[in-house]
């Protein structure tokens, strides 16, 4: 082989698998345009921010990827397989799993609680098996209760035995990834994660986040603030008004006349 074909061969975009596909995807609420044919890939393994301004779709995005809408025009994809349209649940089964702009714990459920309801979704314990406790019940309960235990040293939650509520709005926030992390997920999407965090804490979710990938799990990630995109993300697409203007690495979207004017409110034209 010589060494063109060999660089050929070993081409990073030629090696990356598609996990998820937004396949034009459109969006209407009613005379609103939510997401304008929309499209993008993200591979496995990596981190991809999702930005833009305010309305500009990203938790529509979010949301049509994980069943909450239907789009109106397009499909999504993940492992190849149809998504859009089926149901929350079969789409967490399949691998998705998503943490909420706004905190949705059970606050009088316990952190481990907590978890241990995320780590339901696959569970194979039948009704008559859980009401009669049989065996499986037990072996599911006490494997799901360690796993649970794991999942909140990994993140960092040190009380599991204390109320949602009671618990800080860091440690809060740290436990809604636990809980998305106990479904098992190959790709997690965090929305706005660090809302309302200080700097300390947004750095130490940045290596929570880059934790995560390393564990093999991909990321898509929602967040305003501009340093922690820019900090743990391998590419960005940038969304504004519903359509994508931009997509690349950090750098290149950081340095994008058209994401700059969409950020700073002047016309593309005139940036
Ligand atoms: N259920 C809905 N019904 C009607 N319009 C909606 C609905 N959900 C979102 N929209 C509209 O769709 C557009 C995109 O909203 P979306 O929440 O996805 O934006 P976003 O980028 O996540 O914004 P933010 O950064 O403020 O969270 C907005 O104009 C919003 O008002």
């Amino acid at each position: 082989m010589t060494e063109t074909e060999t660089d050929t061969v070993t081409e990073p975009a030629a090696a990356r698998e598609a996990l998820l596909e937004v396949d034009h995807v459109t969006l209407r609420f009613g005379g609103v345009v939510a997401l304008n044919d929309v499209d993008f890939t993200l591979y496995k393994g990596e981190i991809l921010g999702l930005i833009g301004p305010n309305g500009a779709g990203k938790t529509t995005c979010f949301n049509a990827m994980t069943g909450v809408y239907t789009p109106t025009e397009g499909e999504i994809r993940f492992s190849g397989q149809k998504i859009s349209g089926k149901a929350r649940h079969k789409i967490t089964q399949l691998g998705i799993a998503r943490t909420f702009q706004n905190i949705r714990l059970f606050p009088e459920m316990t952190a481990l609680e907590n978890v241990m309801v995320g780590a339901d979704a696959h569970h194979k314990t039948s009704v008559i098996s859980a009401l009669f406790r049989l065996p499986r019940f037990w072996r599911e309960e006490r494997t799901g209760r360690d796993r649970a235990h794991d999942l909140l040293r990994f993140v960092g939650v040190e009380r599991p035995g204390e109320l949602a509520r009671n618990l800080s709005y860091g440690e809060q926030r740290r436990l809604e990834i636990a809980r998305a992390l106990a479904t098992s997920p190959t790709l997690l999407c965090l929305d706005e994660p660090a809302a309302g965090f200080n700097p300390a804490e947004k750095d130490s979710l940045l290596k929570l986040i880059r934790k995560i990938r390393d564990t093999g799990v991909t990321v898509l990630l929602i967040e305003h603030d501009m340093r922690l995109v820019m900090g743990v993300t391998d590419r960005i697409v940038v969304l504004e008004f519903g359509k994508k203007i931009a997509e690349g690495l950090p750098i290149e979207v950081r340095d994008n006349p058209a994401v700059i004017a969409a950020y700073l409110g002047v016309p593309t034209d005139a940036a």
